[in-house]
């Protein structure tokens, strides 16, 4: 599994809402999905941008951030996260219930898969720390 922390001038990013009748509905994401087989991650995250948002984005421009690592019932879930600052285009809910952009610190509010608890304190600290350097 790959996702993206997409980041605006803000230094807000961008999560989406899983839809009903999927496992997990209701709960924000980041943005992503599966690898296929032969697929380079990069790839996969663009392919993934196009389709759930309408957005292009450079393989080049994607940098991994963190990982996370966690047993969904009888699956293991192994996700890579990127950050991207710089893509085309403005983000649509394609697959989405809903968008928004929030700062990492507001996200503790929202209700998110488990996996994405120690990814959004990763995510938290890196952009504060790019805030103050
Ligand atoms: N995209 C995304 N998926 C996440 C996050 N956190 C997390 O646990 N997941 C899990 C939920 C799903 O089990 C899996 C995402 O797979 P997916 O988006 O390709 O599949 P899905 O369950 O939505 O459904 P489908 O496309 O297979 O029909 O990863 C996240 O932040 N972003």
């Amino acid at each position: 599994m790959v996702a993206v922390a997409l980041v605006d001038a803000e230094g807000r990013v961008l999560v989406q809402q899983r839809p009903p009748g999927k496992p997990m509905a209701g709960l924000w994401e980041f943005p992503g999905g599966k690898v296929e087989p032969g697929e380079v991650p990069e790839a996969a995250l663009v392919r993934e941008l196009a389709e759930e948002l309408g957005i292009e984005a450079e393989p080049g421009a994607l940098t991994p951030i963190a990982f996370a690592s966690e047993t969904l019932g009888a699956r293991h879930l192994l996700l890579l996260l990127y950050r991207a600052d710089a893509w085309q285009g403005t983000p649509e809910p394609r697959h989405a219930s809903a968008l928004r952009w929030v700062h990492p610190a507001a996200m503790r509010a929202l209700a998110m898969p488990p996996a994405d608890v120690p990814l959004v304190d990763a995510l938290e600290r890196l952009l504060s720390s790019s805030v103050s350097a």
